[in-house]
């Protein structure tokens, strides 16, 4: 039988994350999609014999606004650089008062209210229905969990988290909205990023990092760039650690996700092979190659 083949991990830096220490034989490349443009050229390099692909969302120096990452070229990206298992690494505001500023929540569920996005690799010509009701792989999140126990970093197991289309931050009645639906945390970036990943049969995985209150909190009536950046210097090399203690557990993985984030496409495609256009079919030769015999 053959062995699978070894995980490859692949990390999304958000907000203050521009780049990965502690890596060896570094080397940034661009990586084509026939998506669009990735928000940067991807890093390459190797962790404890593991191999890691590391991408800043917004690219360096924070180009990107959230509206404008071109998602389906990132995730395609990471895919066809052999990306097996994503952390995704994210600021985010608090909706909840048990979750501080510096909290770090392995968030396992989300609420996509952006609308301004391109959210699927599939469409008319070749269409598809994935799974959502379980949108995080949790062997990442257990991972995760582990390794921040590791280092003594405060980490809350599960959570939902709110996507919104942003820039501007949320209004206080839509702050007050979103705790009602039971969100603990907000962002502008996760989604459609999982639905994605999900497409693409990565397992994926985010860690929310908590840099402010959103405007719900009665002593933080307004979010500003300037507090959500003095937190998230702290939870940058936080992170970096974070990354540093999970890859190789992750890398020490044997055989295929057991809850099946790898086999995600087995009953999505919905259209029949006769019917197909056959430009699409070419586009998705990584994200569904091995559904589509590619
Ligand atoms: C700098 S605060 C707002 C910004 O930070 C978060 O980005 P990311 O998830 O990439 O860390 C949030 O979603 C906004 O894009
Ligand atoms: N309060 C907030 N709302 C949306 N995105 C955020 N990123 C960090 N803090 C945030």
């Amino acid at each position: 039988m053959s062995r699978a083949p070894a995980p490859v991990i692949g990390i999304i830096g958000g907000s203050g994350l521009y780049q990965m220490d502690g890596l060896k034989d570094v080397a940034w490349r661009k990586v084509s999609s026939p998506f669009g443009e990735p928000s940067d050229e991807l890093c390459f390099g190797m962790l404890e014999g593991t191999q890691v692909v590391f991408l800043p969302r917004h690219g360096r120096g924070h180009r990107i606004a959230p509206s404008d990452i071109d998602f389906r070229a990132n995730i395609d990206a990471l895919k066809r650089s052999g990306v097996t298992d994503l952390v995704s690494l994210s600021a985010v505001g608090s909706l909840r008062e048990d979750l501080p500023p510096g909290t770090f929540v392995v968030v396992d569920q989300f609420v996509d209210r952006t609308f301004a996005r391109e959210k699927s690799f599939f469409g008319t010509g070749l269409v598809a229905h994935v799974s959502m009701a379980k949108p995080t792989c949790s062997r990442l999140g257990d991972a995760v969990v582990a390794a921040c126990d590791a280092l003594g970093v405060a980490a809350h197991r599960g959570g939902t988290y709110l996507a919104m289309e942003g820039p501007q931050f949320s209004s206080l009645a839509e702050s007050r909205l979103y705790r009602g639906w039971g969100c603990d945390v907000i962002g502008m970036t996760n989604m459609p990023e999982a639905k994605l990943a999900r497409e693409a049969e990565l397992c994926y995985a985010t860690v929310a990092m908590v840099t402010d209150f959103d405007c719900w909190h009665p002593e933080h009536d307004a979010v500003t760039v300037d507090q959500v950046v003095s937190v998230l210097v702290g939870n940058a090399s936080k992170a970096r650690s974070l990354v540093k203690q999970v890859v190789p557990l992750l890398g020490g993985h044997e055989g295929p996700c057991r809850q099946g984030c790898q086999r995600a496409l087995e009953h999505a495609l919905i259209t029949a092979p006769e019917a197909r256009d056959a430009a699409m079919v070419a586009k998705l030769s990584s994200v569904a190659g091995r559904v589509l015999g590619r």
